[in-house]
């Protein structure tokens, strides 16, 4: 296995920067899912590792060789990186164990190695005993298991998952991510797994790239992306957080500020550098506000949407009915549109306010 350096990568198309200055250090084993909205970047930076495209400038490499940047441009098929693809397209007419051993056989690696290595491969994913089986009688998930066999049979240095679960209906997506979770665990694989879902980010993943717009937002393990974001934009995409304006009081003091947020302060939590000043942006989550009775901020009901066991609010203060405001009401208790209450801040996190990919 290997770790994986992004250095400074950008890549254009035409004058389009699909990304630009990424930076990414990779540690030999770690599981890193690269996450953003679409059109971000995601599926290029990974082409960039695979190979299949060029960088404009900037290095990646693998396991300590350089793959791309400077005269080095490595093809793909000698850069030992496995690539398990959404559309994982097996080949219907041959079984399983064709399948996973067709590139050994292309290689001209002899029948006995091939099908132990095959069988090894199987077993990495749980398929023992599935070699003689066909694709069409097999479930989406033993599908995509044997996709990733198929990658594992060339003992990748690292594995590369495009977007490997989105082909998949809800419950086989929860049981991949166990799967791909024990996989990893099992094997030890460096792994870059490329999703636009952030609950599967947030469940696999040992740390998390976001990418907007082409730059790397933030490099972050999950709990970090969640409770410290580097910016309005992690802070808004990682489980719609609220970004409110507000003015901090008083500089960070063991690691929380006193902020004013539409007229109610709160202690928040904060970086240690922290200072007073009155054009700072929080985040806030719908977990962190709570309905009150006194204090707080005056709001108003939008929508109400039933969610079982509780409801979603949609709602907006009385005197900013421009800021949208969300959170979550426990059954009995009900609000519907137009009712008025009051919401109070219990905690939440002032975003920084240098740009940059903090850790
Ligand atoms: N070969 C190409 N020529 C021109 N533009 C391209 C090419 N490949 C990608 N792009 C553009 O680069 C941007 C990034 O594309 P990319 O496929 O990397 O995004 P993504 O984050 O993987 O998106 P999605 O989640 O929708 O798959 C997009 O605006 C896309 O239109």
């Amino acid at each position: 296995m290997a770790g994986l350096k992004i250095n400074n990568v950008t890549k254009h198309f035409s004058d389009f920067a699909a990304l630009s200055d990424v930076t990414l250090d990779i540690a030999d084993g770690e599981f890193v899912a690269v996450l953003g909205p679409s059109g971000c970047g995601k599926t290029t930076l990974l082409r960039l590792v695979a190979g299949f495209e060029q960088l404009d400038k900037g290095e990646i490499v693998i396991g300590g060789k350089m793959m791309s940047g400077g005269r080095a441009n490595v093809p793909p098929e000698n850069r030992k990186v496995g690539i398990v693809f959404q559309n994982y397209a097996l080949w219907p007419h041959m079984n399983v164990a064709e399948n996973v051993g067709y590139s050994l056989k292309v290689a001209k690696v002899d029948r006995a190695t091939r099908e132990k290595r095959i069988e090894e491969a199987l077993a990495l994913v749980n398929l023992q005993g599935f070699g003689e089986r066909r694709p069409a009688n097999l479930s989406g998930g033993q599908r995509q298991r044997v996709a990733l066999a198929r990658c594992l049979v060339a003992a990748p240095s690292l594995v590369l998952f495009d977007e490997p679960l989105a082909n998949l209906d809800v419950h086989l997506r929860a049981s991949m991510e166990d799967e791909f979770a024990a996989f990893h665990k099992r094997t030890g694989t460096t792994i870059i797994y490329i999703t636009h879902d952030q609950a599967e980010a947030m469940a696999l993943a040992d740390r998390i790239a976001v990418l907007d717009h082409g730059r790397l937002a933030q490099f972050a393990t999950p709990r970090t992306l969640y409770e410290e974001p580097a910016n309005e934009m992690v802070a808004s995409f990682i489980a719609q957080g609220m970004v409110l304006p507000a003015e901090i009081l008083s500089g960070a003091r063991e690691g929380f500020c006193q902020v004013r947020i539409l007229g109610q302060e709160a202690v928040l939590r904060c970086r240690p550098d922290e200072i007073a000043r009155n054009d700072a942006k929080v985040c806030v989550r719908a977990d962190d506000l709570d309905v009150v009775e006194t204090g707080g901020i005056a709001i108003r009901v939008k929508r109400s949407i039933y969610r079982g066991g509780g409801s979603r609010i949609e709602a907006f203060p009385v005197e900013r009915p421009d800021i949208d405001l969300h959170f979550d009401l426990p059954d009995p208790a009900r609000l519907e549109e137009g009712a008025e209450t009051r919401l109070a801040i219990r905690t939440g996190w002032v975003i920084p306010q240098a740009e940059g990919a903090g850790h």
